[in-house]
């Protein structure tokens, strides 16, 4: 801990010299993301320290811990910085849901998402991630976790930055939403640091993926090995999965906090549900509003699984609304049909059992 803040303390005057507007100010607690959105710099520190040192006082810029335990400098004066250094934010989008089956539109969100926070000029979106749900999350006619993972997978294979992930679908048990999270973010955590690693036993630096920063010409190696932030796991969903955090004892109040505050949320619009409104109606996520990015769909779009799969029970098309390999998939394992809606039927939803459990 004290280590840390001598290399703050160390690094300020090194970093004063590009300029008047760094300022290195770590902060004790965890601020919100939107504090931190315009990352950069040293990564330099793991595990779960909260920091609190004052390395300077200049006006203008400051440096802060973001979840989940990096400390990083960002500048106050985003603009400038942005424009001199063009370095924008990574982010990793992460989408769950049931994806029984998936559809088109699951892979338009992360399109639209995408297009969006690129707009913003602020975010580069390194990766997608579809992680299905847990058999165990119990939602009447969820097929096999399996199934819907390799229907998941057939259907990323058109993309070439969005991946299906395993973790959470394999488990036996559901898994909390913000648990996928905290295990995506701490991934993304140590293939940085498992990176830096890498090319300190090599000794080199291959082309120009980790370029050594100009702002870190004279700072020691140790440090500058790890000076690519980590990106920033988003959670990646629905106008109506938003409006499912109001849905009594669903969601778990200090989940919702952490995942607006800590995490972020990128919500495409959706017909039937009103974000905006909801936002607004909603304390917490009014609170914590910046961190929510509430993008409009224009050409609107109604596929649902839950339609896809009324329309294969009734024997009716549903080319077009999934790719062709996952309609192949469907048919050739047989799997929406009357019998498989009926799966769960009369079981309470887990997280709905989890959060009604009575004290012992
Ligand atoms: N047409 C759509 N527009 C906006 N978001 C969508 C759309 N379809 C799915 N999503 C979002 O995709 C994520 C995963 O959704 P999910 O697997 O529940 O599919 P779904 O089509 O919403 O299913 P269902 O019809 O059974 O509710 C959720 O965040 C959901 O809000
Ligand atoms: O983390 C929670 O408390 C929580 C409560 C309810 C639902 N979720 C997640 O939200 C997603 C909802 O998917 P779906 O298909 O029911 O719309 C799914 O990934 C669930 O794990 C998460």
């Amino acid at each position: 801990m004290l280590g840390l803040s001598r290399i703050a303390r160390d690094l300020c005057p090194r970093l004063r010299k590009y300029g008047p507007w760094y300022d290195i100010n770590v902060y004790s607690g965890l601020p919100s993301r939107q504090e931190c959105q315009h990352t950069r710099g040293l990564l330099l520190s793991g595990n779960n320290n909260h920091i609190s040192s004052e390395a300077g006082r200049d006006t203008g810029a400051r440096g802060c811990i973001s979840n989940p335990d990096a400390v990083v400098l960002n500048s106050w004066d985003s603009s400038y910085t942005m424009e001199k250094s063009k370095e924008r934010t990574e982010v990793v989008l992460l989408a769950t849901g049931s994806f029984n089956p998936v559809t088109v539109m699951h892979l338009r969100l992360f399109e639209l998402a995408r297009d969006y926070l690129h707009s913003t000029g602020n975010y580069k979106v390194v990766k997608g991630i579809i992680s299905p749900v847990s058999d165990g999350y119990k939602k009447k006619g969820l097929v096999e976790g399996q199934h819907r993972l390799s229907m998941a997978q057939l259907a990323a294979q058109t993309s070439d930055w969005i991946k299906v992930d395993a973790w959470e679908c394999l488990k036996k048990d559901w898994t909390e939403t913000v648990a996928v999270l905290r295990h995506h973010q701490q991934h993304q955590l140590l293939g940085k640091n498992d990176e830096g690693n890498m090319e300190k036993k090599s000794g080199s630096r291959k082309g120009n993926k980790r370029k050594r920063d100009s702002n870190c010409q004279d700072i020691p190696d140790s440090i500058c090995a790890e000076s690519k932030a980590v990106p920033q796991v988003k959670l990646l969903c629905g106008a109506d999965m938003l409006e499912s955090l109001g849905t009594p004892n669903l969601w778990k109040p200090e989940h919702i906090v952490e995942i607006v505050s800590s995490f972020g949320l990128v919500c495409i619009t959706r017909m039937g549900s009103d974000a905006r409104k909801f936002i607004y109606e909603s304390d917490i996520l009014w609170k914590y509003r910046n961190n929510i990015h509430l993008v409009e769909e224009w050409i609107t779009n109604d596929i649902s699984s839950t339609k896809v799969r009324r329309a294969l029970r009734r024997g009716m098309s549903v080319r077009y609304l999934l790719p062709d390999p996952v309609l192949d998939y469907i048919k050739n394992h047989d799997l929406y049909s009357e019998e498989s809606e009926e799966k769960n039927s009369g079981l309470i939803l887990e997280p709905l059992m989890r959060n009604t459990k009575k004290p012992q």
